[in-house]
């Protein structure tokens, strides 16, 4: 297996170079060279394997023989196995054909630790084996950041700086970042929001003088390794019903920001796997919602919402579907993004708009729907949901009928999200890992939201 750049100017590298390279040097996003088929066969075949298992098989159709199959093995049981949960990623059910899939149960509380443990594990691999140095450079609405910096802290030959919008994420996710103090992290608190942050780290990876001499690698979903990582809780949920013969029209609905996490479902679906619907739920920061439903692409006003995860106006990923969208035309995808850059909005045909709409259903939450939902499902079924999940679960409450059975991704365990919980007038205790960050001191530098002042830093510290 090979990748190559959504843009076309990069072809033909191999896995162990993609994880590295992050961001393509031409600017696009590295695809897999073509899209692995499972059969029904051997979707059959997986049905008894356990989480670790099952990832080491998909895993292994985008690695090809670069990484041993008994190294392979060990990374993804090293990675895996300090989660809390034996099923890795448990799918419970909370009401007639409604479930969720618990993607929380790893060490910062978020769905982000299923793939960057993994990503953390293999930069260290790979540092080790190849020499290469690793200086990882992030950019998080709060989620990704404290999940990447615990999948490295401490780890030799790595460094990592992440930018987080500053006082724009949750008190314990500012904690879960901040009260790390391992030297070899750097939290820089930018001004601004995190379209700005992302915009700061995809302009630095865009200059590639800069990106080979700091010897920057990306952890976000630019990262393919990141998507792939994310396709297998996917088949492990479909694999889990269908044991129970509740596959035959199943949904996910996947909340949605930087269309990471959907594009990983949506991949998964043309490898094979019998997706019925792929729901897009959005917040309040609608964009991608209304591509589904109105074929136009306009990044707009940030809006600060329950879910500040989701707070995002230009999504990373949204380049890897117009890709396909288009037939897997780069000078397509080059060109409607660059559309997106100078007109500022992309707007896709009527046969588009039909293809868009076979692949996706969505709808957009607003903050008291959100909160809604939340109290809803604790008072009715004794479940508590983040703000993120009662996006997803709202969206299949609107979306789905008797006949289907939907599983909601659950992002993030609602511990890291009181703001909204507690506006629900519902009290939850902390598991004592979120607790414990309470008493300990913060370590993080606030900064302007450019690119000269974060890059200061990054000379500074790399
Ligand atoms: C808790 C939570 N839910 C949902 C999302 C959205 O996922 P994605 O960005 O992959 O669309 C994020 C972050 O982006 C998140 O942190
Ligand atoms: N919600 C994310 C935003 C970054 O998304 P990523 O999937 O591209 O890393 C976060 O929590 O940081």
């Amino acid at each position: 297996m090979h990748y190559k750049s959504t843009r076309g100017q990069v072809a033909g590298i191999g896995f162990i170079d993609a994880i590295l390279m992050g961001l393509a040097d031409d600017g696009g996003l590295l695809v897999p060279e073509y899209i692995p088929q499972v059969s029904a066969e051997t979707l059959k075949s997986w049905q008894s394997l356990s989480y670790v298992e099952l990832a080491t098989e998909i895993f292994s159709l985008f690695v090809n023989d670069e990484i041993p199959r008994s190294d392979l093995e060990k990374l993804v049981q090293d990675s895996y196995g300090t989660f809390r949960h034996p099923e890795v990623t448990p799918v419970r059910k909370l009401r007639d054909n409604r479930y969720v899939m618990e993607l929380f149960h790893g060490p910062t509380f978020a769905f982000k630790d299923v793939a960057l443990q993994f990503l953390g594990n293999l930069y260290a691999y790979v540092s080790r084996k190849t020499g290469s140095v690793i200086h990882i450079l992030g950019a998080t609405s709060g989620d990704t950041g404290a999940s990447a910096i615990e999948g490295v802290r401490g780890k030799e030959g790595i460094r990592i700086c992440i930018l987080h919008p500053h006082q724009k994420v949750s008190k314990v996710q500012e904690l879960q970042m901040t009260t790390v103090d391992d030297a070899n992290v750097l939290n820089l608190a930018v001004e601004g929001t995190f379209d700005d942050c992302q915009r700061i780290i995809k302009e630095l990876f865009a200059d590639v003088d800069f990106k080979h001499r700091y010897h920057l690698r990306a952890i976000n979903s630019i990262n393919i390794a990141r998507i792939l990582a994310q396709t297998v809780y996917y088949f492990y949920a479909y694999l889990q019903l269908a044991k129970q013969g509740l596959a035959d029209k199943l949904n996910f609905s996947v909340p949605t920001g930087n269309f990471g996490d959907i594009f990983a479902g949506y991949l998964a679906q043309r490898m094979g796997l019998p997706i019925h619907k792929l729901i897009l739920a959005t917040n309040e920061n609608n964009i991608l919602e209304r591509f589904v439903n109105e074929g136009v692409y306009q990044p707009g006003e940030f809006r600060g919402t329950y879910s500040p995860s989701m707070d995002i106006q230009v999504a990373s990923n949204f380049e890897r579907y117009l890709f396909y969208l288009y037939g897997e035309n780069t000078e397509d995808a080059a060109a409607l993004m660059s559309l997106v850059k100078t007109e500022g909005k992309l707007v896709i045909p009527d046969d588009k708009k039909a293809t868009v709409a076979a692949d996706f259903a969505a709808h957009a939450v607003e903050n008291d729907e959100c909160l809604a939902v939340i109290s809803q499902y604790y008072d009715d079924y004794s479940y508590l949901l983040d703000p993120h999940t009662a996006c997803g679960v709202a969206a299949a409450d609107q979306l789905t009928g008797t006949d289907e059975v939907t599983v909601t991704l659950s992002t993030a365990h609602p511990a890291k999200f009181n703001e909204a919980i507690a506006l629900c007038e519902i009290k939850q205790s902390y598991p004592e890992q979120i607790e414990a960050l309470f008493s300990k001191p913060q370590h993080l530098k606030i900064v302007k939201g450019t690119n000269e002042a974060v890059q200061d830093e990054l000379v500074r510290f790399f």
